[in-house]
């Protein structure tokens, strides 16, 4: 995806940074947000992912940087101020209103006339699925149907942006799944820009227009989740997001039109020559392998084998995941479909597998 332009910008984050005592909760974030863009903030517990919405939304103050909204530097603008719905895990609804009276709060604040927020409030209540509820008490709800009136408490107002962090993690897992696909259909209906936060991946993968990977108050990748999956920038971003199996360091080799991964004490990988790939002959690397390519191979002979013992299955429905312990490489892990592996191979039998070169990830070592 290509980057945004400023003009086309509806957040810019300037090279923002916050210190908490002597620790770094985000180190020189620097990051475009499209108009319309659907943005996930993703990484482990602790990475800055709250502080830097935090900081967006007003709440936390910089240490250094700037906060740019719809062109205008918010940085020191009061929260309240800056046209920003926001909607936490905690869906802070207020408990002693109604679902019409929570959803109508934020025009009342702004003293729009009465037809207008009735109006305003019942647009959103409908695209909400919320018809009908108008006069319940917050206590009265599901869970599911707290944070849809919290989300159409955030848009009634027509933020610039809307802000999400971890919205769906007090759901169970049906109903987050389900209100996964509302918030996408939520997004497509109203074309807000979103910055949404969560450290769950599937999540991310699933909404984002593009996905921000954080460890440790900074920032490693910025890219579409199929880029991400595919092309991960670095060791943290191909284990961060999606199984993968990480092989020994290695070195690069180019054989005329086939490339080569030598593995001391393996033995030599081998597939057709990959033209993306931008190493010399001779190049340190790590070779990255999701477990959809690393499968059992068929037949007695052929190239890029290994053998180990399996260690365990992990049924999972639709497919299985298997762990093979192999000499010189330590535990891999294999994702066959269906639950025949279980049979044919049971824990403690020896397996051959086959390692995908040509799909792998490959890094430079170090
Ligand atoms: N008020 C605070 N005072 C001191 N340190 C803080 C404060 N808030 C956050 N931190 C630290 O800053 C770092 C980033 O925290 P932050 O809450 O932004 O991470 P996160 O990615 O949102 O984590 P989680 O997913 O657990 O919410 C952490 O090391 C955290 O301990």
């Amino acid at each position: 995806m290509n980057p945004v332009k400023p003009a086309d910008s509806a957040v810019e984050i300037v090279r923002v940074r916050k210190d908490y005592g002597g620790a770094v909760g985000v180190a020189d974030v620097s990051l475009t947000v499209g108009r319309g863009e659907f943005v996930t903030l993703l990484g482990p517990s602790g990475c800055g992912k709250s502080t830097l919405l935090g900081m967006i939304a007003g709440f936390v103050t910089p240490t250094a940087g700037k906060i740019i909204v719809d062109g205008a530097d918010v940085t020191n603008i009061e929260p309240f101020r800056r046209d920003i719905g926001m909607v936490f895990q905690s869906y802070a609804l207020f408990p002693h209103m109604n679902v019409f009276d929570n959803v109508a709060f934020g025009l009342r604040m702004r003293k729009l006339p009465k037809a207008e927020v009735e109006a305003e409030v019942r647009r959103v209540i409908e695209m909400m699925k919320l018809g009908g509820m108008e006069d319940r008490r917050v206590r009265q709800l599901s869970g599911g149907q707290q944070q849809r009136v919290a989300l159409a408490r955030a848009i009634v107002i027509r933020p610039k942006v809307l802000l999400l962090d971890e919205p769906l993690s007090a759901l169970d897992k049906n109903l987050r799944a389900q209100m996964q696909f509302e918030l996408s259909d939520l997004h497509r209906k109203t074309g807000l820009t979103t910055i949404f936060v969560t450290h769950d991946q599937g999540e991310a993968l699933s909404l984002s227009d593009r996905i921000v990977v954080m460890n440790r108050g900074e920032v490693h990748q910025v890219a579409a989740p199929i880029e991400l999956y595919r092309t991960p920038a670095n060791g943290f971003v191909a284990s961060f997001i999606g199984e993968i199996n990480a092989l020994p360091a290695g070195r690069y080799e180019i054989d005329g039109e086939q490339m080569a991964l030598a593995l001391p004490g393996i033995g030599r990988l081998t597939a057709a020559l990959r033209p993306e790939l931008q190493f010399g002959h001779g190049t340190d690397v790590r070779a990255f392998l999701r477990p959809e390519h690393v499968v059992p191979a068929e037949g007695t002979e052929g190239a890029n084998r290994v053998t180990g013992v399996v260690t365990a299955h992990v049924y999972q429905g639709s497919h299985t995941i298997t762990r093979v312990a192999v000499e010189g490489i330590g535990l891999l892990e294999t994702r066959v479909t269906g639950a025949d592996i279980i049979t044919t191979t049971p824990v403690g039998s020896t397996i051959t597998l086959t390692l995908d070169l040509g799909r792998a990830v490959l890094l430079r070592n170090g």
